[in-house]
């Protein structure tokens, strides 16, 4: 027996599902803490700028790319921890303004998330950050301002004007001595905080109290006295996919209760982040970059007079020198901890 399958019936089976709201997509991987792992990996790029993260498939214009994960913290424990971290552990202190008040998100932890390790690109910044509110506490998100293929490095403008790396070549290629970022660290302007935070920008979106979007244990044990009424009096842009009563984090409810949204106006908002990470070198774990590091061509290296061996001399050094950062973050958030605890 054979059934007669007609071209309509083909069509329905395999029709799209229809596409997520980035900010729906956000509280989804905010709540559970997840990263695109599918479609993002980190690599290490050279001693300068540390690591990256590299899409590993393509996200179309307006898409949610990845959280910017960490503590959210008051600007006075942000001052506090800036003045004893070491310079590396400062530039993962994220601040942003929020009516007027100044917060930070320190991601200086080595927690094996993604967005902390995006670098900056003021130039041609595939991505920017924004402000998202869930269920009463603050994230930050990174999301596409352009279609973005695979293989591109995932990189936001920081913001501000005077950090180093933007004034001076990389020069890793193939030849030419590696920069050090010892000598980014000599090079480092003077940081003019206070022009910076007054940046008007801001960016704000909300998902609904109510929402079980966030588990976020840290967020919430860390966060300071949080003015509820300024906060909803806020008047940055609102956008609001999680509603009340909608789990966002099942995929499944948030594609039943996903209203329309539109993709022009959430690009097109004119806020910026505000930032006060500090222009330092990267706080790199020498765990994963040693498992980043490329694989070496052992025979070309063995018949190769010069190149390779220069390469992995500078891979080797920036190992060592982040290595070097690395136990000196460590050992300078022990003191922290010492003494916070005395
Ligand atoms: C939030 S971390 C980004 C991750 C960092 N690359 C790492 O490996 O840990 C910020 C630091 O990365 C480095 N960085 C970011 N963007 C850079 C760029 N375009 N060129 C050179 N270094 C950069 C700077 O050292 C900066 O303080």
């Amino acid at each position: 027996m054979s059934s007669r399958i007609y071209p309509e019936q083909v069509a329905c089976s395999f029709e799209m599902p229809p596409r997520i709201s980035p900010l729906t997509d956000a509280c989804h991987h905010v709540g559970l803490k997840t990263d695109k792992t599918w479609k993002l990996e980190v690599k290490y790029i050279n001693a300068v700028k540390g690591r990256g993260v590299f899409a590993i498939g393509s996200f179309s214009k307006g898409d949610f790319i990845v959280e910017y994960r960490g503590d959210l913290i008051s600007d006075g424990e942000a001052q506090k921890r800036r003045r004893i971290y070491h310079p590396a552990c400062s530039g993962f202190l994220f601040a942003f303004k929020l009516r007027g008040k100044t917060w930070c998100i320190d991601a200086s932890r080595e927690d094996g998330s993604f967005g902390r390790l995006v670098n900056d690109d003021h130039r041609h910044p595939n991505c920017r950050m924004k402000r998202i509110d869930i269920a009463g506490s603050t994230h930050l998100c990174l999301f596409a301002l352009k279609d973005i293929k695979e293989g591109e490095e995932i990189a936001y403008n920081y913001g501000g004007e005077d950090y180093p790396w933007r004034k001076q070549m990389t020069t890793c290629e193939p030849d030419t001595p590696c920069v050090s970022s010892q000598s980014v660290l000599m090079s480092e302007p003077q940081w003019d905080e206070a022009a910076w935070l007054e940046d008007t920008g801001q960016q704000m979106t909300t998902c609904e109290p109510d929402t079980p979007c966030v588990s976020s244990q840290s967020v919430l044990m860390s966060e300071p006295q949080w003015d509820e009424a300024a906060w909803l009096e806020d008047t940055g842009q609102q956008m609001t996919t999680c509603e009340p009563d909608t789990p966002c984090v099942s995929s499944q409810s948030v594609l039943m209760s996903e209203p329309q949204w539109d993709e022009a106006a959430w690009l097109e908002d004119t806020g910026q982040q505000m930032t006060t990470c500090e222009p330092d070198t990267p706080c790199v774990s020498s765990q994963s970059v040693l498992m980043s590091e490329p694989k070496w061509d052992e025979a070309a290296w063995l018949g190769d007079t010069g190149h390779q061996k220069r390469k992995l001399l500078e891979a080797r050094r920036g190992i060592k020198s982040q290595q070097n950062r690395d136990a000196n973050c460590h050992q300078q958030k022990m003191e922290h901890f010492l003494l916070s605890v005395l």
